[in-house]
């Protein structure tokens, strides 16, 4: 049994397709997230990530398939509904002349159960700055305030798109931490990035979305199963040449390079530069996505579509 079969799905979707003019975005994707589960979705921009988010949002009609967020269809939820999932969108709202303290305030007055406004702030790191309008504050600085406002109402389910963009890595270390917490929470968790190290740090799950589908999906140490984490070995050869070989069996690889090298009269009895390393999850993926095209749809005119117009 699977990790989301074994545990309450969050999120269950399948066969989900969208169109914006004329053109598949989304062509069949199927998606399950269990309760607790922090799933990141990968892809090059345009590939439909934040579409994906904002049809589990409510906020976009989807084309066709079946969308279940919390047991409920988005699209007709409820005002409870509502309370019970979190939103930290891709880009930073109008904040307005209001402070830290007063935005975390308000918005936590309307959920049922919030954290307190300390707390929030001292989750986010914004304790310091807590009465600075919050026009006022750095680019990093207001994306913490837009994921304290995700988080005020204490959610069983927290959308984050892109949530660490402009966050110096200091910053982005301590979110992580933060993250983590809300996770031992039992806070379920669909995140966007285009940093790999992120997601190989928090994800339980990556789903890679390129051409319209999820091409693959594994937690981040399995991602592209057993051949796409062959060992490289690299070398310089006796021509001065950099050479690289992906190799089973690096260990024999090495011996025979060793023993040219020994042959040769090399200083040390071995190639220069000589290094074993397993791919990165970043080469994986590229590699994913390079494999299934360039993904994106990027080429396509814009289109009104706020829940829906178009399909
Ligand atoms: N309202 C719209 N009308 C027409 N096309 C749209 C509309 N909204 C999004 N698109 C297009 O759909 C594609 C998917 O966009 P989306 O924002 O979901 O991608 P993404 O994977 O989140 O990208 P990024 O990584 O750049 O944020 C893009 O080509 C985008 O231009």
């Amino acid at each position: 049994m699977d990790q989301v079969t074994a545990k309450k799905a969050v999120v269950s979707v399948s066969g989900l397709t969208k169109r914006y003019a004329g053109r598949d975005v989304l062509a069949g994707i199927d998606l399950e997230i269990a309760a607790g589960e922090t799933y990141a979705l990968l892809g090059p921009n345009g590939a439909g990530k934040s579409t994906t988010i904002e049809v589990l949002e409510g906020i976009r009609r989807p084309g066709g398939g079946e969308v279940s967020v919390l047991g409920e269809d988005p699209l007709s939820a409820s005002r409870a509904w509502r309370s019970r999932i979190g939103i930290v969108a891709q880009s930073t709202g109008d904040l307005g002349v209001y402070t830290p303290r007063e935005l975390i305030s308000h918005f936590g007055s309307l959920y049922p159960n919030p954290r307190g406004v300390d707390e929030v702030l001292d989750l986010v790191g914004l304790t310091d700055r807590a009465s600075v309008r919050a026009t006022k504050l750095s680019g990093g600085q207001q994306r913490r305030l837009d994921v304290a406002l995700g988080i005020v109402g204490r959610p069983e389910l927290l959308f984050l798109d892109e949530p660490t963009t402009g966050f110096d890595p200091e910053a982005r270390r301590q979110f992580w931490d933060m993250l983590a917490g809300l996770t031992g929470e039992g806070t379920a968790i669909l995140l966007t990035t285009h940093y790999l190290d992120e997601a190989a740090h928090l994800a339980d799950r990556v789903g890679v979305l390129t051409g319209g589908t999820i091409v693959a999906e594994a937690p981040p140490a399995q991602l592209g199963g057993a051949d796409a984490r062959v060992p490289i070995v690299r070398w310089r050869d006796a021509g001065g040449s950099l050479r690289e070989e992906r190799t089973h069996t690096p260990g024999a690889l090495i011996e025979k390079l060793c023993a040219e090298a020994r042959e040769l009269g090399f200083a040390k009895g071995e190639p220069a530069e000589l290094e074993v390393r397993r791919p990165t999850l970043e080469e994986i993926y590229l590699e994913l996505i390079g494999a299934n095209g360039a993904g994106g749809a990027d080429e396509l005119t814009e289109a009104t579509d706020t829940n829906g117009a178009d399909q």
